[in-house]
């Protein structure tokens, strides 16, 4: 499992661990790491040209030491410094080692800009200074290697409401920040590295699950399992509109931990699921649900309420949400909606839930006690008792027509399957990002072609 901590927690373990070692101990730690990085980034460091953006924190003494380390190395090493003050004895060991300060004219011809310009200190934005600088880099292609967080973005929630510094690559210390995880920000870092420098921290604000925690999570049949006790999840999907919802979503479900599925809707599409899929029966007991892909017109919330309020857990997706109010104890109903759809469900627009996934995420977690799954890139999900998750393996060409059905029938088997809504979703997520990267392989891919994937992927995972 990967941790992401606040500034806050970052800070108050930083100062415990600051008061039992020598000074400057801490920065001499992320700075070698952070020169190590630079220089496997560059393939070298003799002759290699560096500059380093530097302001007036911290953040800079990171970097002028790093750079100090690779100039003993042979790399030609200029200061580009952007605010009155730098970091003194960051700046001193830098000449000493043979760098020097110089402006933005060094930019075009270096190999790689090093964004010391703030961290955990910083405010959303670039000052004018840093924004030249880092447009120069930007113009002439080179790559930006990132200390702590790329300059710019908001560390503790991920948004970039300003200018910010896209980064090659982010070097971090001693834990991740939540930028580097969750988007738009967590776009900007680019790959992040990290660098332990024995800081002792509390539990982590957000966590991402790898896939060894998955595996532990996985609902394995066992030799007295039967198709009940596996679990049966009931399906309330697709309409005569759109009947393929009902035929895809299906494909998702039976591709997950259940020992069977029921489908419940008009004949015509019920007929259609069968043909597609002939091991699905009609209505009958099932231990979840999976409601709302492709109900169009044809949604009854009257229905859909009931089963909300009655024991069997459900993943509530696309038009179903429509039923969805704020009355209620739902604290065993997953959502699955994209950002547009949250945003209807929460009054505010589109743009601005993009901005800041995690905040609306959790707004939503609260307001309706239930567990939210927000699709994006990175998937954010939030409990209704705080916990969240970041689920970071998705490929862009999961974006397509139907995915959305297939991790609705999977995140509901799941929950059949006997997990939590936070674990159902956790593994829906990263299964169905599995899933999407086998059946991509770099191009593009369909969502049936992605709900066939999932055996393989699950079988990799367990294997
Ligand atoms: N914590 C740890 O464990 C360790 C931390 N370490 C390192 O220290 C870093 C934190 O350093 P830090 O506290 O000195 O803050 P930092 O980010 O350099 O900002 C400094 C100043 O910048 C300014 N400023 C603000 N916003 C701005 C903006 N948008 N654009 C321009 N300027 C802006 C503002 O000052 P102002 O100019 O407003 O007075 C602010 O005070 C951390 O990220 C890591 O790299 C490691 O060495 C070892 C272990
Ligand atoms: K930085």
């Amino acid at each position: 499992m990967r941790h992401a901590h606040t500034v806050e927690q970052v800070r108050a373990a930083e100062a415990e661990l600051m008061a039992k070692l020598p000074e400057g101990t801490l920065m001499q730690r992320a700075a070698t790491g952070l020169a190590v990085a630079i220089s496997n980034f560059l393939g070298g460091t003799y002759g290699a040209r560096v500059v380093l953006l530097i302001g007036s924190g911290d953040n800079g003494g990171d970097a002028l030491y790093a750079g100090a380390n690779l100039a003993r190395r042979g790399a030609q090493v200029t200061a580009v410094l952007l605010s009155d003050r730098a970091h003194a004895g960051g700046l001193d060991a830098l000449k000493v080692a043979g760098g020097r300060v110089g402006s933005t004219d060094d930019i075009p011809s270096t190999d790689v800009v090093v964004d010391g310009i703030v961290g955990i200190g910083g405010r959303p934005g670039l000052r004018a200074e840093a924004l030249a600088a880092v447009r120069v880099a930007e113009r002439y292609g080179v790559p930006i290697v990132a200390v702590d967080t790329p300059s710019g973005v908001d560390v503790d929630t991920g948004a970039t409401p300003e200018p910010h510094v896209n980064a090659a690559l982010t070097v971090t210390f001693g834990t991740h920040k939540i930028c580097h995880f969750v988007d738009p920000a967590a776009t900007a870092c680019g790959p992040v590295h990290l660098v332990d420098i024995g800081l002792d921290l509390p539990s982590a604000e957000v966590q991402v699950l790898q896939a060894a925690d998955i595996r532990a999570l996985y609902p394995v049949p066992h030799g007295e399992s039967d198709k009940y006790s596996r679990g049966v999840l009931g399906l309330m999907v697709g309409s005569t509109q759109y009947p393929g919802a009902a035929v895809i979503a299906t494909a998702g479900a039976l591709a997950g931990p259940v020992g069977m599925v029921r489908y419940v809707g008009p004949d015509a599409v019920a007929n259609a699921v069968r043909e597609a899929h002939p091991e699905v029966v009609g209505d009958g007991r099932v231990q979840a649900w999976a409601i709302g892909s492709g109900l169009g017109d044809e949604l009854d919330i009257p229905r859909i309420r009931e089963l909300l309020d009655a024991d069997e857990p459900v993943v509530l997706d696309a038009d179903g949400l429509k039923a969805l109010d704020d009355s209620g104890d739902h604290v065993d109903v997953l959502i699955t909606p994209h950002a547009g759809e949250l945003s209807r469900l929460l009054g505010v627009d589109r743009a601005t839930v993009e901005g800041e996934r995690l905040k609306y995420a959790r707004l939503a977690a609260e307001t309706f006690d239930v567990t939210v799954l927000l699709k994006g890139a990175t998937t954010v999900i939030a409990s209704p008792d705080g916990e969240v998750r970041i689920n970071t393996n998705a490929t862009p060409w999961l974006a397509t027509a139907g995915a959305g059905d297939v991790l609705a029938g999977l995140c509901g088997a799941l929950l059949a399957g006997g997990l939590t809504p936070l674990d159902a979703a956790s593994a829906g997520a990263y299964l169905h990002a599995a899933a999407a990267n086998l059946a991509s392989a770099g191009g593009p891919t369909t969502a049936i072609t992605v709900a066939q994937s999932l055996p393989e992927a699950t079988r990799r995972l367990l294997s």
